[in-house]
């Protein structure tokens, strides 16, 4: 059997009456991508907190890397990286003395500081710019700095909230493809995400939503069990289309992507586009309906009861 990251049962952490994860039950393999996704407020960076021992649990049992968190949180602190939200970089450092402060706070010498962040200098082109102050990097450059700093310490898991919320896509793509290496490489890698695009690269993924999970598997897992069928409708008068649609029960929703409406029918019906023609018979005359492959927007849509 493989190794796990990560395992917890019945995790749970309130905030006076507000339950910020509620009973959450994850197992994720070592050496994998997982990911969390979920909207704002659903309790990802809640959950990434308590995971790297720097929050405790209101309930609930978990062990990373082996050891039991909080009680062994000190033991872990070595072997984990984390990359906040905010990147948290010191803006009035420049990029090499934040990538040396950090390889001091984690306990490397003089000697392993320095080929270590020369390295990591060059692995994230970060070279010309290691006299430049981190508060002037660009929204890439910064990211770049702060996964670096991340993983000065090797960790053999890494935790990331967010991380290419203030990026371009093209900076997104090069910081996935640094993902993979260091997952190629060894490392566990958890990233909370609310971009479907980013979470469709995960190996794993919970989809979280009020602090609940709703639904884990691989993505592919997550779009072959979705129980809804998905069809594209091209007609006119959407929007009047829409709102007629949504009174179906059947139907669980129905989002305008250009000239389109996507349309989640529930996977008990047997022809969908059959049978929608049937429910809307004036107004689907002459529409083009095609029933499509699910994307994981669809799985998040149909977990969360977004009837959107
Ligand atoms: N220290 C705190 N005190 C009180 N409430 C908190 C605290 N931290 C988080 N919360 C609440 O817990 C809920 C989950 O927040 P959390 O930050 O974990 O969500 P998130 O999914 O990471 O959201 P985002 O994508 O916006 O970062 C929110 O309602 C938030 O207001």
């Amino acid at each position: 059997m493989s190794k796990l990251a990560i395992e917890t049962r019945g995790l749970t952490r309130r905030f006076g009456d507000l339950v910020a994860v509620r009973q959450l039950d994850l197992t994720i393999p070592a050496g994998t991508i997982y990911g969390f996704l979920g909207p704002n407020g659903s309790g990802k960076s809640t959950c990434l907190r308590m995971l790297t021992g720097l929050l405790l649990p209101s309930d609930g049992q978990v062990k990373v890397l082996g050891l039991t968190v909080p009680e062994q949180a000190e033991a872990l602190r070595r072997r984990v990286g984390y990359m906040t939200q905010r990147f948290s970089l010191y803006e009035d450092l420049t990029v090499h003395e934040n990538l040396t402060f950090v390889a001091r706070v984690q306990g490397l010498s003089r000697r392993q500081s320095r080929e270590r962040i020369n390295e990591l200098l060059k692995n994230y082109d970060l070279q010309t710019l290691s006299g430049q102050l981190a508060g002037s990097l660009s929204g890439g450059q910064r990211q770049r700095l702060a996964l670096a700093a991340a993983i000065v310490h090797r960790p053999d898991l890494l935790f990331l909230d967010e991380p290419t919320s203030a990026v371009d896509p093209e900076n997104r793509r090069n910081f996935w493809e640094k993902l993979f290496d260091l997952c190629d490489a060894g490392t566990s890698i958890v990233v909370s995400t609310h971009y479907m695009d980013e979470a469709e690269r995960c190996h794993g993924l919970a989809i979280l939503d009020q602090g609940i999970k709703r639904a884990d598997g691989s993505p592919e897992q997550l779009m072959n069990d979705l129980g809804a069928s998905v069809v594209e409708v091209l007609a006119d008068g959407l929007r009047e289309l829409k709102r007629e649609l949504l009174t179906l029960r059947e139907v669980r929703s129905a989002a305008q992507l250009g000239l389109r409406l996507r349309v989640l029918v529930d996977g008990r019906i047997v022809q969908p586009e059959h049978w929608l023609r049937q429910q809307l018979p004036g107004r689907l005359n002459g529409a083009e309906l095609t029933l499509v492959r699910p994307s994981l927007e669809d799985v998040f849509v149909s977990c969360t009861g977004e009837r959107l």
